[in-house]
């Protein structure tokens, strides 16, 4: 309010929709299941807040009354943010996009963009305020890439509204502009600099590019008066996700009080399961050489033994990150991480997870119908989402059949005296395999949404159900429990007629608290899946055969400008070039059960193609023609 007098310049830009809160979990309410217990998970965090934690000079707003004094404050703070930005000038003629999960390119191109991401991010904490997140990961993307993202006051991805001023700040040119940028941005949001105070918390990966990108954050966020920023160290994405949507629901939000939650709901979960529910044999873990490596290993420590775990690609000896390792790698490659052997490892049960640790994929080797030797089996995100799902469906059913009530047939919305229809679904994008989409529709019973890529639009589309599950094939997932439902498991579930139904409700709450609420996470993923296993005293094999995957295949094609290609139906059609998707179409008829589609990256500078077909060779052979085509009609190079 006070800086709208002065910020009335330049044209209106903004076309941006007004500020709507897309904050779902407000309340004050305590997060954890059981009492959290003191920890010793101490030495996982790598550095400590205070470490970071140094407020700006910039003059506070707040104790000036008149309105002289508060225009010569507005003159000194703007003077101070273009002095701040101008040490991180844009590289020139470089344009950034927001994209599919926040910004990405070379981790040296990016400080500008991650001084202003962080003014941002400052601003956003006091239009909402509320603590705001901000995480330095290029996730699955090779080590010399960097990016950033910023995570909302519910700790999901930012509302898309203000991935418009992201671009605009990001690329609006020299320290001047980019402070017009700002004023216009504070003018259209109507932010109060005087009254409110606000917090960003700071973490990032394990990239070398990292520490430095934090310092340039840091003096974006403390350039904004009245905020600070609170430094979390290294952590995954969704650790960070976690703890600030923790933080804004009353909680401490530390990393210790992260791995306190999920293990006390896992070891409730273990508790609350049939009797003689054993172990399946260890977990081998990939860690993709990042910092899944030293989360995985606080949280077998916090686990105590309940899940062995053998941990390998830590990136410990220098090995390189995403090199020929992780989730992204084993799922688009199907081919088995360095430092797992087909034969020595055969059978075994194996999962992959990304750079910053908010993907996973299960595998296995073992001997296939046609080949001599071990091939590798996947368990990609929707085997994972169809094992999550099965399972949810189970105890809903559970509490039905104890209270008599009726399952709706038109989609899976089981009747709960005194809750009304459970509104529970599933979904997917046009990524997901044609097999698990049929899974969960006809075995299930369920419905499926379709989306386009990226967890921001599944999320949202999930947060519409009681109870919502999301995962994109890559192994990107959660499950979303709407806050009044499980307040309602809480209340209630002690007084369902049977003790099938008590366990029912107990067990949904505690997976409430199991599964990252705000972003899916690998770790949270990994003890849900063994959870599972364990209750239905499954194999990975045994898992594996719930449905049989269509063959699939991934590539990707380099194009002069990818953002010729626009899409629609949830990214299944180009709309842009139409010979293009009539050419794709003439294609797919040629196959049995063929499906292909193509689309620009939002995280990298290529097309991507999928094809699904009868065999694999058949979808290899689409994929292939399908490429071709993009690279003839698009600007291949
Ligand atoms: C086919 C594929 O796996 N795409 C990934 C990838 O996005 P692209 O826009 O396709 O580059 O990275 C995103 C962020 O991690 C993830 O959400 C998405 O699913
Ligand atoms: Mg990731």
């Amino acid at each position: 309010m006070l800086m709208n007098s002065k910020f009335l310049s330049s044209a209106a830009f903004l076309t941006a929709k007004p500020f709507a809160s897309n904050f779902r979990h407000a309340g004050s309410s305590q997060i954890t299941l059981a009492a959290v217990r003191l920890s010793v998970f101490a030495s996982c965090s790598s550095w400590s807040s205070s470490s970071l934690s140094r407020n700006s000079s910039l003059p506070p707003l707040k104790s000036v009354d008149t309105s002289l004094a508060v225009l010569e404050m507005d003159r000194d703070r703007l003077s101070l943010l273009r002095d701040a930005a101008a040490e991180f000038p844009p590289p020139p003629g470089k344009k950034f996009s927001y994209g599919t999960a926040g910004f990405r390119t070379d981790g040296s191109l990016l400080h500008s963009t991650v001084f202003r991401t962080g003014v941002l991010a400052a601003l956003r904490s006091l239009k909402t305020e509320k603590v705001i997140g901000l995480v330095i990961t290029a996730s699955h993307n090779q080590e010399a890439d960097n990016g950033i993202k910023v995570a909302d006051p519910d700790g999901g991805m930012l509302t898309m509204d203000w991935e418009v001023y992201a671009d605009i700040i990001a690329n609006a040119g020299d320290a001047n502009l980019f402070v017009k940028a700002v004023e216009e941005i504070v003018k259209k949001e109507d932010i109060q600099f005087g009254s409110a105070s606000g917090k960003v918390l700071l973490a990032r990966d394990t990239r070398r590019s990292g520490p430095s990108l934090v310092e340039a954050a840091r003096k974006g966020i403390e350039a904004v008066s009245g905020v600070s920023a609170e430094g979390k160290g290294v952590l995954t994405t969704p650790q960070l996700h976690w703890m600030v949507r923790a933080t804004n629901k009353g909680s401490v939000g530390s990393e210790s009080e992260y791995f306190d939650t999920l293990s006390s709901a896992f070891r409730s979960l273990l508790d609350l399961g049939p009797s003689g529910v054993s172990e399946r044999g260890p977990l081998i873990v990939d860690c993709s050489n990042g910092v899944g490596a030293e989360k995985v290993t606080c949280l077998q420590r916090s686990l105590e033994g309940l899940n062995d775990m053998e941990i390998r690609n830590t990136g410990r000896n220098g090995e390189i990150l995403n090199y020929l390792v992780g989730a992204d790698f084993v799922q688009k490659e199907k081919v088995l991480p360095q430092n797992f052997d087909a034969v020595r490892d055969e059978g075994k049960r194996c999962v992959s997870i990304d750079g910053d640790a908010d993907r996973l994929v299960y595998f296995y080797t073992g001997q296939s119908v046609t080949e001599l030797t071990p091939v590798l089996h996947l368990l990609d995100g929707d085997k994972i989402m169809a094992l999550f799902a099965a399972f949810i469906a189970d105890q809903l059913r559970s509490i039905v059949n104890v209270t008599g009530s009726a399952v709706k047939q038109e989609s899976f919305a089981p009747v709960i005296p005194g809750y009304g229809a459970v509104k529970f679904g599933v979904v997917q994008t046009a990524y997901a395999n044609g097999a698990s989409t049929r899974y969960l529709q006809q075995n299930l019973g369920l419905e499926v949404v379709l989306t386009p890529t990226g967890v921001k639009h599944l999320h949202e589309k999930a947060a519409a159900y009681d109870i919502g599950i999301y995962f994109e094939a890559n192994g990107h997932g959660t499950v979303l429990f709407r806050d009044s439902f499980v307040h309602w498991l809480k209340k209630n579930g002690d007084t369902l007629p049977a003790v099938e139904g008590k366990l029912a409700a107990k067990r949904l709450e505690a997976v409430s608290e199991l599964v990252n609420q705000a972003v899916g996470d690998a770790l949270s993923g990994i003890l849900m899946v063994e959870l599972i296993l364990r209750y239905q005293g499954w194999s990975i094999q045994q898992w594996d055969t719930i449905y049989t995957d269509l063959p699939s295949r991934q590539l990707k094609v380099k194009v002069l400008d990818r953002s010729v290609i626009t899409t629609t139906a949830a990214e299944t059609r180009v709309k842009s070039i139409p010979q293009l998707q009539e050419a794709i179409d003439n294609e797919v008829e040629k196959y049995e059960a063929g499906r292909a589609f193509v689309r620009p990256s939002g995280t990298e500078d290529v097309v991507r193609v999928y094809a699904e077909a009868a065999t694999q060779e058949l979808a290899d052979n689409l994929a292939r023609e399908v490429g071709l085509l993009v690279h003839q009609l698009a600007g291949g190079v």
